[in-house]
Parts: C-alpha cells; structure tokens; sequence
C-alpha cells in the first residue's frame, strides 16, 4: 500500500483557472503526463483519443478567433463580453485538448471510446497534479459548437472530452463539498423493480 499516493488521491481538487500562472510544465514534463494520460483503460485497444497542445502565442490566435464566433452567434459584444472570449486560452500557460476519435469497430460501442477520452482527461488532470501542477478541467460553449471545434483544429468527426488548463499554482483554494458516500453506495438488493 502506498499511503502517499491514497492521500494525494483523497486531497485531490482543481484549481480555480484564473489562478493558474507561470511557469508552465518543461516539454519532458508534458511528455511524462501525456504518457500517463494514455495509459488507460481502452477496450479493444483503439486508441479513441488525441491530443491538443495550446501554449505560447496560439492561445491569444485562438481568443480573437473565439471572440470573432462568439459574435457571428450572438451578435455584437460588449466589452466584458469579448475580453472574456479574447482571453478564453490565455488565461492558463498551458492548455491540452483532449480529443475523442471514435472510431468503427465490430465490438466496442462507440460510447465506451468517449468514456475512454474521460479517463483519459482524468489521468492527465492527476498527472499534472502529481508534478505539482493545478489543473482544470472545462469544455465550455465553443465545444458545443461545430465551428468552435473546427476554430480549436477537431476533425468534424471529433469531440471535446475536455481543454484541461494546466500551470503553476499556489494552493489554499478552499474545497468544494464532496459526496455525501452513503447516499451513494449499496449492497446489491436484487433486480429494479419501478
Ligand atoms: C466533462 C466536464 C466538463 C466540464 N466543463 C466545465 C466548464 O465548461 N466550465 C466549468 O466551470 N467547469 C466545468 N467542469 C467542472 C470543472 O472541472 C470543475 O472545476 C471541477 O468539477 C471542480 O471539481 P474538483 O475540485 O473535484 O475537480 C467540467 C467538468 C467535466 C468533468
């Protein structure tokens, strides 16, 4: 048993974006994290994901283009309105997609590949976690939007599992309540019944 890494599991939480700051992870740092995020769970071995990096002078690009498309959507912006969309990917020094990619097989529901990009997801927030990162994961509207997709460099047949910001930390954000287990959890009680 390692109790270091049940503690770090127990504590983990995401850190707010807007807290996140330089410096960002090495690129030997991406790299191990990337590995661990491909180390899942991934019935049939199709490799149902991929991903995005966004660092450096893009994620201003991505802004203006986000801000163009916010407006074709609805209209004119105000000022608040279109720094939010400007800054979207600039807020973090790094941002990866994690893209799904499903893909035809005879077996594997297509459904279970995109469960698949989630573990995925999880494991690169936990990765970045345990290199002593913050990290968190959102999608927002312009995964929703086709278009959107298309400005952030997915394939029509791809899907946002999640843009997961990633960067240097100092901690002391408070907790978020977490599940009350009891409520959760039961021993098995025989076949539902409505
Ligand atoms: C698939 C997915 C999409 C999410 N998208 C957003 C989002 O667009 N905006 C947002 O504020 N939070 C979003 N969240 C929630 C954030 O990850 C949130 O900060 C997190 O759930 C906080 O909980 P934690 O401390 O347990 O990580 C999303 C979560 C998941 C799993």
């Amino acid at each position: 048993m390692s109790q270091s890494v049940i503690d770090f599991m127990l504590a983990r939480r995401s850190a707010p974006i807007a807290e996140l700051k330089e410096p960002a992870p090495s690129d030997a740092e991406i790299a191990t994290m990337l590995r661990i995020a491909a180390r899942v769970p991934d019935h049939g071995m199709v490799q149902p994901w991929r991903f995005i990096l966004y660092r450096g002078e893009v994620r201003h690009e991505i802004g203006r283009m986000l801000a163009a498309r916010a407006q074709e959507r609805e209209g004119h912006l105000d000022e608040k309105r279109q720094q939010q969309e400007l800054m979207r990917f600039a807020r973090a020094p790094l941002v990866i997609g994690v893209v799904s990619v499903v893909k035809d097989h005879p077996k594997v529901p297509q459904w279970e590949m995109l469960l698949s990009g989630g573990a995925a997801a999880m494991n690169l927030v936990l990765a970045a976690n345990a290199h002593g990162y913050g990290a968190n994961w959102i999608t927002n509207w312009y995964s929703e939007d086709e278009e959107g997709r298309r400005l952030l460099g997915l394939a029509p047949n791809e899907r946002v599992v999640g843009f997961v910001h990633i960067g240097s930390h100092d901690g002391g954000t408070a907790d978020r309540p977490r599940p009350d287990m009891e409520a959760l959890v039961s021993e098995y009680s025989g076949p539902w019944e409505a």
